[in-house]
């Protein structure tokens, strides 16, 4: 989706852009990014790397009824809620796409994502396939980005080495990967996570191109 609003002017100063000479990044037009792949493949990771460069792009914070992991923050990482709050969100329209995942549920909180479009920012929603499908009816023109693993056995390393999931949970991952792998084609560009710079580079690229 595109709004013809100006960005507020403080997300077009380059302290707060990190410009580097080879990308200017000034958003003038509200965009919506979805970021999707297997749990494990690295979209975290390449998030991360992605904001530290460009911190003016947005990252939707999803609500989930998914316990913590050591060290995550509600209303940073996840707003951890229960069931019943997870149910009154959907009841009354608070979320802009939800779905079930390894047996917890998962949404985007809709208003703060609309606000930050209308206001010029570029919004990442990082969300898995079911969710992904949502958005492509309601926001036929977000740019839809999937991650792919270099093999279904350095997958599973990660997850296993990433050590924040009881093996059930990794059970669970592992079987939905398959089913979201065979879906990367459905997305506009797939990016290959094996070396971390290769696969950066090629989420900057598919991000600015146009
Ligand atoms: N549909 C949807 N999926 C989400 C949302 N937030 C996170 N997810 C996805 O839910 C899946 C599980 O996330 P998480 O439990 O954090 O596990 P991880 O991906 O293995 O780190 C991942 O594919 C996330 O991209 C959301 O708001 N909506
Ligand atoms: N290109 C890569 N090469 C090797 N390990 C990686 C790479 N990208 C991410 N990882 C590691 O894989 C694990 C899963 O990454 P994470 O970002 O949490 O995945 P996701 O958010 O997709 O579930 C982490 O331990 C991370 O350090």
């Amino acid at each position: 989706m595109t709004v013809s609003t100006p960005a507020p002017l403080e997300t077009l100063s380059p302290e707060t852009l990190s410009l580097t000479t080879e990308t200017e990044f000034t958003p003038r037009r509200g965009r919506l990014i979805v970021f999707t792949g297997p749990s494990g493949v690295g979209k975290g990771t390449l998030l991360r790397a992605l904001r530290h460069r460009y911190p003016a792009l947005k990252l939707s914070v999803s609500a989930t009824t998914r316990s913590p992991r050591p060290g995550e923050v509600n209303g940073q990482d996840y707003f951890f809620v229960s069931r019943d709050e997870f149910r009154a969100m959907v009841e009354q329209g608070e979320l802009l796409e939800w779905a079930e995942f390894a047996g917890n549920l998962y949404g985007t909180p809709k208003t703060p994502v609309i606000k930050e479009i209308e206001a010029g920012q570029w919004v990442i929603l990082e969300i898995e396939l079911e969710g992904a499908r949502q958005v492509r009816e309601t926001f036929p023109h977000a740019l839809q980005l999937f991650v792919l693993p270099p093999s279904l056995e350095e997958l599973e390393s990660r997850i296993r080495l990433r050590g924040k999931d009881a093996d059930d949970a990794i059970a669970r991952r592992l079987q939905r990967a398959l089913v979201e792998i065979d879906a990367a084609s459905e997305f506009d560009e797939q990016i290959v996570n094996d070396d971390l710079e290769v696969a950066l580079q090629q989420l900057e690229n598919a991000i600015f191109k146009d």
